[in-house]
Formats: structure tokens, sequence, C-alpha cells
């Protein structure tokens, strides 16, 4: 049967392409970087950009299609998902990476339940998964891993952009529960999109965080649960993708294990009034790299 969403999502692939041809001739060249949630909560115009690109792409083509974008919500958008199909954008997942000239550097675009993109533009790695019909990477499918044991397993993290003490201390103690579970190691991408691709891809078992957003984790979301993961809320049950907690997993086994080990809170939800977010962007003085 013809799908509907077909040439949307082609549009999708075509303008991660193109927003990752963006970040790799900024990657050549001086990036002028600033700060939205706290010290190390980076940001720099690339982002900005390459954002506009992809939402100007998406209403040329679609104009009652709405937008929940990074820099859109950080600049006072609201971050409401609406009946209207709605694209989730992240235009650079691993800003920090991108800013150190490091590697793994994505940009993700979702479009809630149908599809979700992720762009690997260093490795050129496009993750793909259209609702019921698998999960790919440059058109190969992706299977999570079968390895059920925890004691087996890797699992992937990421501490984030708060450093109020009382925060990093609940990350630390989830830390080293899961190490001591224990694990044969933990991983970090610098990126939640990638680590829930390599999870996707059979690379590590599960990956967790406390403090992403929405527009980190919606498109790698589908791409986990089409190859044949299990998505969970920190605590069990429905992972909801407002909450700003995730586990992603190749099993519920695995996952139930980590439910168990994690030290849970829970930040300022993503759709919470902007009042009520934790994200001010509070824009300090803007540095060359
Ligand atoms: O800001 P960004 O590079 O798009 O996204 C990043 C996430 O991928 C990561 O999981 C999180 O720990 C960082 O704080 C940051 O939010
Ligand atoms: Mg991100
Ligand atoms: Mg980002």
């Amino acid at each position: 049967m013809a799908d509907p969403w077909e040439s949307t999502m082609d549009h999708a692939v075509a303008i991660a392409r193109k927003a990752g041809e963006v970040v790799r001739d900024a990657l050549r060249g001086d990036r002028m970087v600033t700060t939205k949630s706290s010290a190390v909560d980076l940001v720099t115009q690339t982002d900005q950009k390459v954002e506009q690109l992809i939402i100007q792409s998406v209403k040329e083509k679609f104009p009652t299609h709405r937008f929940i974008g990074e820099e859109s919500v950080a600049a006072g958008e609201s971050c409401i998902l609406s009946d209207s199909p709605t694209w989730i954008i992240d235009p650079i997942d691993g800003t920090t990476n991108f800013v150190h000239t490091h590697l793994t550097v994505t940009s993700t675009l979702d479009l809630q339940v149908e599809f979700g993109v992720v762009y690997s533009c260093i490795e050129d790695k496009m993750f793909t998964a259209r609702r019921g019909r698998g999960a790919f990477c440059n058109g190969e499918p992706l299977q999570v891993s079968q390895q059920k044991a925890v004691e087996q397993a890797i699992v992937a993290t990421e501490f984030g952009s708060d450093r109020d003490p009382e925060v990093v201390d609940k990350i630390f103690q989830s830390l080293r529960n899961v190490l001591c579970l224990p694990v044969h190691g933990v991983r970090g991408a610098g990126s939640a999109a990638m680590n829930m691709c390599l999870v996707a891809s059979g690379c590590v078992e599960a990956y967790y965080e406390i403090g992403v957003h929405v527009w980190d984790v919606a498109a790698a979301s589908l791409i986990v649960s089409e190859a044949g993961g299990v998505l969970m809320d920190v605590e069990g049950g429905e992972v909801d993708l407002m909450s700003r907690r995730i586990i992603a997993a190749n099993s519920k086994t695995v996952a139930e294990r980590l439910v168990k080990t994690i030290v849970a809170f829970s930040p300022p939800r993503d759709d919470a009034a902007p009042s009520d977010r934790c994200e001010d962007s509070t824009h300090l003085s803007a540095r060359k790299v």
C-alpha cells in the first residue's frame, strides 16, 4: 500500500543531508559560541542557522505543519505538541562536540509518530525509521543487541548541562549504581540521538538520561522502537517525551534493571510554561572558537 508520508520523509532526509553539509562547512571555520541555561549549555550561530534552514524548507512544502525546534524554544517559542503534523527538530545534537571539533554531531528531524531521521554528518550515517516499517542506517536494516544480561552490557549516558551540585550528585549516584551492577562499560557519544542510534544498531544495550529534551530524543525514539528496542520512563512505565527522562534499551529486561538502578528526579518539563523552565536563555558574551 502506498505510504502517504513517503515524500515527506524523503524531504526530511534531503534537508537533513543539507544540514549536514552546513555543519561540516562550519567545522572548517570559526564558531561563535554563546550559552543558554548554564555556562556549559552551548549554542552557536550554526545551530540557529541550521534550524532556520530546516524550518523554512519544510514550511515551503508543508505550510500547515507546526514546529518544535530547540533554538526556537530557547528564543521563547512554545514547546507544545498540537493536532497538526509537528516537526521536532534538533539542528545540532552534540553542540559541545561541534564546538570542540569532536567527532559525533547529528541533526535530528522527527515528524511526530510518523517518522524519525538522525543524520550523523561526520560519519555520513543517515539513520531513519518510518512507523511500522523498520529502522535503517544508510538503507541497511537495524536490529538491537540480543544481550539480555545487563552484566554483559554496555550502557550509554550523558551528564547534561545542569551543574547544580544536587543534580550532579544524583547523576553520579546513578552512574555509580549502573557501573556496580556491574556492566561491561559506560559510554557517551556526546549526543543523545547518537547514543540511541547506537542502541538501535546493537552497539550498546541501553541508553538513559535525565535532563534531555524532547528534540534530543524524539526522532531516535522511533528508530530504537523500529529496531526492536524498548522505551521506558526512568521510574518504569511509558516514556513521556516531554518529561526530560528516558531509558532506551534493547529489551524490557535490561530497561527494568536500569529502572531499579537509576536515582530518579524530575527536571522542569519541556511543555511547562516558559517561566517554569530552567532554560532562561541567559545569553552570555559570545566567544570565538
Ligand atoms: O544541546 P545538544 O547538543 O543539542 O543536546 C545535548 C544532548 O544530546 C545530550 O544528551 C545532553 O546531555 C546535552 O546536555 C545536550 O542537551
Ligand atoms: Mg540535542
Ligand atoms: Mg541541539
